[in-house]
């Protein structure tokens, strides 16, 4: 449905967007992560029309997408871009907000559309109120459930829940998700939030200073982290050098914290720095012995500062997780 084919794009002199290539098809959805400044805005803003590419092309179903030079009103049919910065009405309602984006030439099912939005995004008590009573959270929801009125086939969506309070979050990704899932809609969606990315997102491109560096789903990549970058962006992860696990090679490990456990015979001998009650367990802090290198665990009990322990793991992950 979407190509990507060898993107680049400069700001003025500054290079953002490097050789990315990736192609999406009908009813997948992506998700875009990496650090803040590394250009998910700027792939979504290329691939939207926004920006006139140096080089490289992008082909929408069968149409190329053209930048401004070449299209005076950006977007193409069918594809939909919700940006971080809402554009809503703010003295009219929240319902007429969202109705001025329905078909006009299915009045009667407007009303039933309305609600299944207003539901989908929450917002049913808030139906009524204008939009600049609302709280930005609240407002990025009205902004969501705009761009779904739209009917979109494709849609690009940067940072949706960014302004979205936890506990509604949680809620909010499962009722979007499954909307987009029933009507079909495909999805590319850029993100800090690696629970956007593992529960959500059929695949995931991971990109640092511009440049695309993998493409893979979130269960492989989670599994098999081609680097520190990469898994430190799904999850908290220890780096550990290989010559404090009972191994020859050079390198460093990757470890996820819920992989170490405290065991008599574990070979990592720590001490502990702090514990961190999460409300489950702890999330340990810890220094591998002689040596200032931090290693992360958790505990089921609280476990005392400079408290002498040995961690142990699963010994396949000495065959996969050297980096
Ligand atoms: N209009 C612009 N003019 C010049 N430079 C820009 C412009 N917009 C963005 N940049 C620069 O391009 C780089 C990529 O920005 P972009 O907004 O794509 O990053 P991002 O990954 O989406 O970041 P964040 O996660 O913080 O939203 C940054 O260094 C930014 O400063």
């Amino acid at each position: 449905m979407l190509k990507v084919d060898s993107i680049n794009f400069a700001y003025a002199e500054k290079e953002i967007l490097q050789n990315i290539s990736f192609e999406v098809k009908k009813g997948e959805h992506l998700g875009i992560i990496g650090e803040s400044g590394c250009g998910k805005s700027t792939l979504l803003k290329a691939i939207y029309g926004l920006l006139d590419l140096d080089g490289g092309k992008i082909i929408f179903k069968t149409e190329k997408v053209l930048g401004p030079a070449y299209n005076l009103v950006p977007g193409m049919p069918k594809m939909k871009y919700l940006a971080q910065e809402e554009q809503l009405m703010p003295f009219t309602s929240v319902s007429e907000n969202i109705t001025t984006h329905l078909s006009r030439q299915h009045l009667k099912e407007n009303q039933e559309r309305l609600n299944l939005l207003l539901q989908v995004v929450d917002m049913q008590d808030y139906a009524n109120t204008k939009v600049k009573l609302l709280s930005g959270g609240q407002k990025q929801r009205v902004a969501l459930a705009q761009v779904l009125a739209k009917k979109p086939e494709f849609l690009l969506l940067d940072e949706p829940f960014n302004f979205i309070d936890n506990f509604r979050k949680n809620r909010l990704r499962r009722r979007l998700f499954t909307y987009l899932q029933n009507e079909n809609i495909t999805c590319l969606f850029a993100t800090h939030d690696a629970t956007d990315i593992l529960g959500f997102a059929d695949r995931v491109l991971v990109i640092k200073e511009g440049k695309l560096l993998t493409d893979q789903k979130p269960v492989d990549l989670l599994e098999n982290p081609p680097n520190f970058y990469t898994a430190s962006l799904l999850a908290e992860v220890n780096k550990i050098e290989a010559k404090n696990l009972k191994t020859s090679n050079e390198g460093h490990y990757l470890i996820y914290p819920q992989e170490l456990h405290i065991s008599k015979d574990g070979f990592l001998k720590i001490r502990v720095i702090k514990a961190y009650y999460n409300g489950f367990n702890y999330f340990i802090e810890s220094a591998i012995k002689n040596s200032e290198d931090k290693v992360y665990f958790y505990s089921n009990h609280f476990l005392e500062k400079h408290k002498m322990l040995r961690l142990s793991f699963p010994e396949s992950l000495l065959k996969k997780r050297l980096r």
